[in-house]
């Protein structure tokens, strides 16, 4: 594809299944919808295939290739929603960090923060317009190209996970270098949180504009948190962003999108989550579905939460464990999901057999009622 070919009008095709959409703002539906974290990713041979050989933050760069990625999943399974595929990991590097993705290791930051003089290292003010323009170019493109089969989803990391990523240099067990900052300098980490927001808020709205039909927002290292902490530095940034990213949504007269936020192993924080100012709160399989509504009281929509391992079980199996869930959860406000991404070794058969199983089990629920 020529460069030219890049900038698009923005009349994007008429979505044709809303009902993931309809789920979010708890509205009715035909069947419960479905989609997975990670779903586009190294389980499908098409991915590994394609990714070969290649930089994943190049990747990241090419509308084109992020558009492929993220409707290949699509080809072989009826999901009722996409995700564009990018990485959380884009911020920092728009913030003036360097980023290198190492195959079999994960992120890697050369030279990652260390005491709050580093913060002088980043960028004071990121255009994010022109920094992550390339995101905001898959989405547009991917929108076209998806053809209003199934809404399109964006997404960001949320800042307390991009700040210990920031710290620690990469993935990590205990999360301790990030949780010192918190503990040793609660200034400069309520520093480096609210910039983290502001370039957050920003490219959230960005990725609205350019054609994102939802967004989620990854706190995915709640679990290194305790609720004080949570309430302290993660929390007020989470409902900071959903407040206003909704406000610059209405300023700029579009139309508002559904916001998921999931806070991995935040079991603690759901009453808090469930009035932070998202439509729907994201599980993990930590959590029980009935428990889950009682503690939400029918304030926001749940999405979520098989354990992705159940996924190594049987096809009779999964449909078994799939209709406990849609059981536990109900139809209304619903979407089915898995608690967390889904494993490179996982055996696409079997997620097909998810999704099939999400959409048949639910077919019944509501034809009973
Ligand atoms: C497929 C993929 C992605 N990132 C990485 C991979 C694997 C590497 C590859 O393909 O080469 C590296 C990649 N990127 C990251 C990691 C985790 C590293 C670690 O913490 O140990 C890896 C292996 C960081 C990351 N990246 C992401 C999160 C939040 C979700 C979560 O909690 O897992 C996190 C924490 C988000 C993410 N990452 C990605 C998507 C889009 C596709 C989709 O979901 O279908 C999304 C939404 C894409």
């Amino acid at each position: 594809m020529d460069k030219g070919s890049l900038i698009l009008p923005k009349s994007f095709p008429e979505l044709k299944n809303d009902t993931f959409l309809r789920a979010a703002r708890g509205e009715e539906i035909e069947h419960i919808p479905v989609w997975c974290m990670r779903q586009a990713g190294r389980y499908l041979p098409e991915f590994r295939e394609f990714r070969a050989g290649k930089d994943f933050f190049e990747t990241c760069r090419s509308p084109e290739d992020c558009c492929e990625l993220t409707l290949q999943p699509l080809r072989r399974f009826p999901f009722d929603a996409a995700i564009i595929f990018s990485d959380i990991l884009v911020v920092p590097q728009a913030m003036g960090m360097e980023v290198q993705m190492s195959p079999g290791k994960g992120p890697t930051f050369p030279e990652p923060l260390k005491e709050p003089e580093d913060l002088q290292r980043l960028k004071t003010k990121v255009d994010v317009s022109s920094e992550l323009d390339y995101v905001f170019k898959a989405i547009t493109l991917t929108r076209h190209k998806i053809e209003g089969k199934v809404p399109l989803i964006g997404f960001t990391g949320a800042p307390w996970t991009l700040m210990s990523y920031m710290i620690e240099g990469g993935g990590s067990v205990t999360h301790s270098k990030a949780k010192r900052w918190l503990y040793r300098y609660p200034e400069a980490s309520h520093k480096l949180l609210s910039q983290l927001t502001d370039v957050i808020v920003e490219y959230l709205l960005g990725q609205v504009k350019a054609g994102a039909q939802a967004l989620q927002v990854f706190e995915s290292h709640t679990g290194c948190l305790g609720p004080v902490e949570f309430k302290e530095f993660s929390l007020p940034y989470l409902r900071d962003i959903a407040g206003r990213v909704k406000d610059k949504i209405k300023e700029s007269g579009l139309d508002n999108v559904p916001m998921i936020v999931f806070a991995k192993d935040g079991h603690y924080g759901l009453e808090d989550l469930s009035e932070s100012g998202y439509e729907v709160v994201g599980l993990d399989w930590t959590i029980d579905p009935c428990s889950a509504r009682v503690r939400t009281g029918g304030k926001v929509s749940l999405q979520g939460n098989m354990d992705p391992c159940a996924l190594y079980s049987t096809k009779e199996r999964i449909s078994e464990i799939v209709k406990r869930m849609l059981e536990g959860f109900g139809t209304k406000g619903y979407i089915a999901n898995l608690g967390h991404g889904l494993y490179p070794d996982m055996d696409p058969e079997n997620v097909g057999a998810f999704v099939e199983a999400v959409h048949t089990h639910s077919r019944q629920l509501l034809n009973r009622k």
